[in-house]
Formats: C-alpha cells, structure tokens, sequence
C-alpha cells in the first residue's frame, strides 16, 4: 500500500538564491514553507558577496526576515574573485553564530564568466586560485562549483554541451586538491553524473528537482522553465532519477530556486506593450521551487520509484558531506498524502494593489504553478 505520511530528517537545501531587498522579504519565509531547514545561501547579489563581513551583513539581514517560530539556519557563501585571499578564507572559516555557536559561512562558489545570473565578475581561470583553493583544503570550506564554460564558436560551446565541456576543470581541480571537498552544482547530464561517480569520496553532487523533471522540450519556448545549466536529453533525465533512485552517497539536493520577477522572466510583460523593447530583451535564467520545495521533490521521487530515498536526497546525504549535524532527538519535518494547489504566483505584500506593470516586477510566478501536488507538510 502506498504511503500515506512520511518522516524525514529534517531537509537541507545546500544550494539556493534568495536576493536581496525588497525581493528577499517574500522569499525568505518561503524557505520554511517549502519544508527546509538548512539553506545554503549563494552569493550572486549585486554586488556579489566576495568577503566575510558582506557575508556576515548579508546572513544578518536574512535572518532578520525569518518568521520568528522558524528552525530554518542559514549558511552563507563566497564569491570566487581575485579579492578572496588565503588570509580571507581563514576568516571565513573562524566565522561561527553568535547564537548557535555553528559554522557560518560554507564555502566559496565559482561562477565562470558571463554563464548565468550576475556572473560578470566571474572567473576565467582556476589556476589563478591555486593558494585559496589550498586553503580552502586546510580549513574545510567548500568549493561549489557552477559546472558550465561559456559559449564559443570556435570550440562549437553552447548552452547544450557547456556542462559536458566544463568536467575536465571538475577533474584537474579534484586530483590538484584531492583532500578539498568540491560539489558539482546542480548537474544536468549524464556525463557530469558519471564524473562525479569516478572521483573519489571528496567530491559531491547537487541535483535540482526541476533537472529531475525537464528535458530541452520544455523550456525552448516556455520562459518559466528556463534556467541554467538549461535541462538537456531524455537520457540525460533517465541518469540525474537513477542516481538518485540508487541513494549514491554523493549526489543531494540543491534546488537552484532562483525567483526573477515575472517581468524579467516574459519579455512581453517586461515591454509593457513596447514592441522595440519586447524585441531585445532576454529571458532571465532561474526555475523558482522554494516555497514548494519539499513536496515537490516527493512527488517526483515517488514518479520514478525513489520514494523511499526521499531522506537520502533532501538530507541525510548533504548533512553527511557537507558535516552537517543530523536531527536532534524527535525533530522530524512530515509529509502527509494531501492534495494541495501550487499557487499561481507569489508577490510582495506591498505591490499586491498596483497596475499590472509595477505587480509584474514584485511577482514571482513558481515551477509548477497551478498543478496539483499530492504532498503536504503538516510539520
Ligand atoms: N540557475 C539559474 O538559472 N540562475 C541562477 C544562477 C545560477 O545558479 O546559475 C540565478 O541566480 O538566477
């Protein structure tokens, strides 16, 4: 018989965008809604979050948008840029939770050039990093890396083999620092799965839920589905569900929910009826599940027969990894068979009365908006 409620070690998502003012204030509560209790938070703002005391600032200013009966903690991270030095790591890694007493700060997370969202400032080289990278080793902080090489026509690079193109740095920076704990951010294809399998115990994999349900198909054309590294082949999507449906150690959540608003997602709608406008303007990149999070993911899992690694995947995988400690005593989040409507958008309290335009700019429209999901967290 199917199940009808589930238990889970309380759900970390160890990669997840959250912004800034006035868009953080809607996301944040979110986290909790979705289920999670640990949010590894990424540092593309503008500008990036390149040392310890924007961290700190940064972690301060989320924290203080929590609802105040929230579990959720944050952990924060660090732009790779030439301004992050080995003495700066140290710092990081010294950072610890006036209240809790735990780590605060993670790890580092490498954006190469002009790949995605805010990454102009990104990195052309990893060699450059060599001494940070060994003190990254030294003190245990994280290196998140976002596995794509930006386009380039004479090496034939798009969007559609960027990630494939990207594994050999993976494995260059693996046997330089092979003590360093690397994570392959949210990995597309079945080739990253399977170098990520070859290298050993250090190395880690997220994998979003919505890279669990995508293919190409449905995002040319279908801006709400558009993310990067943009979802790839059938074959590609059978690789991401059965390393997951194997519980492999190494391979987590990390959901990449990214909230653009509505108006940077739809050209038209950012136009506002200026044709010249609609015409240049790009699809930002970034799938928002945050707030479904949690139920998302076992509906999935449950799709394709991996039920019963849900824990694996939202947790226990990640605390492992990452050193995360496990649930204390009977804290548990659990999930009951219960229908419940994703809503069709989400919008700043503040822009809910205003004309379609500004609304457009404050409303955040989430991955499956209006399906059903036939799982509820009731704790
Ligand atoms: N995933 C995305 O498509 N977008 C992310 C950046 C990123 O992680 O690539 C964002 O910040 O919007």
């Amino acid at each position: 018989m199917a199940a009808t409620e589930i238990q889970l070690d309380l759900p970390v998502d160890m990669h997840v965008h959250v912004r800034q003012p006035p868009m953080s204030s809607l996301i944040v509560p979110h986290l909790a809604l979705g289920g999670i209790q640990t949010a590894y938070i990424m540092p593309n703002t503008i500008p990036p979050i390149s040392n310890v005391s924007q961290c700190v600032e940064y972690l301060d200013q989320l924290e203080s948008l929590l609802p105040p009966s929230s579990d959720v903690e944050l952990i924060g991270t660090l732009y790779l840029s030439p301004t992050l030095t080995p003495a700066e790591v140290q710092r990081a890694a010294a950072v610890r939770h006036p209240k809790t007493g735990r780590l605060r700060i993670g790890g580092v997370k490498s954006y190469p050039r002009g790949v995605t969202t805010n990454s102009d400032g990104g990195i052309e080289s990893y060699d450059v990093y060599d001494e940070v990278f060994a003190e990254m080793e030294r003190q245990g902080l994280v290196l998140n890396l976002h596995g794509e090489v930006p386009s380039d026509e004479e090496k034939n690079i798009t969007v559609l083999n960027a990630e494939a193109s990207f594994l050999q740095h993976l494995h260059k920076l693996h046997a330089k620092f092979p003590k360093l704990r690397i994570v392959l951010e949210h990995a597309t294809t079945a080739a990253a799965v399977e170098a990520v399998k070859q290298c050993g115990d250090t190395v880690g994999c997220s994998i979003t839920p919505h890279h669990l349900q995508l293919i190409v198909d449905d995002w040319a054309g279908k801006p709400v589905n558009f993310c990067k590294p943009v979802a790839k082949t059938w074959d590609d999507r059978k690789a991401l569900r059965d390393v997951i449906r194997s519980g492999h150690p190494r391979f987590f959540l990390g959901s990449d929910s990214a909230p653009h608003p509505f108006a940077s997602k739809m050209p038209s709608a950012a136009s506002h009826g200026d044709v010249q406008t609609a015409a240049s303007c790009g699809c930002a990149a970034g799938v928002y599940t945050s707030p479904i999070l949690i139920p998302l993911c076992a509906t999935l899992l449950e799709s394709f027969g991996a039920l019963d690694r849900l824990e694996a995947y939202v947790s226990t995988n990640a605390r492992s990894f990452y050193r995360l400690p496990v649930s204390q005593g009977s804290a548990k989040r659990i999930l009951r068979r219960e229908q419940t409507t994703v809503p069709s958008s989400f919008t700043l309290d503040a822009h809910k009365d205003k004309d379609d335009w500004a609304r457009d700019k404050a409303q955040v429209v989430p991955f499956w908006a209006g399906k059903e999901l036939p799982w509820k967290i009731i704790s």
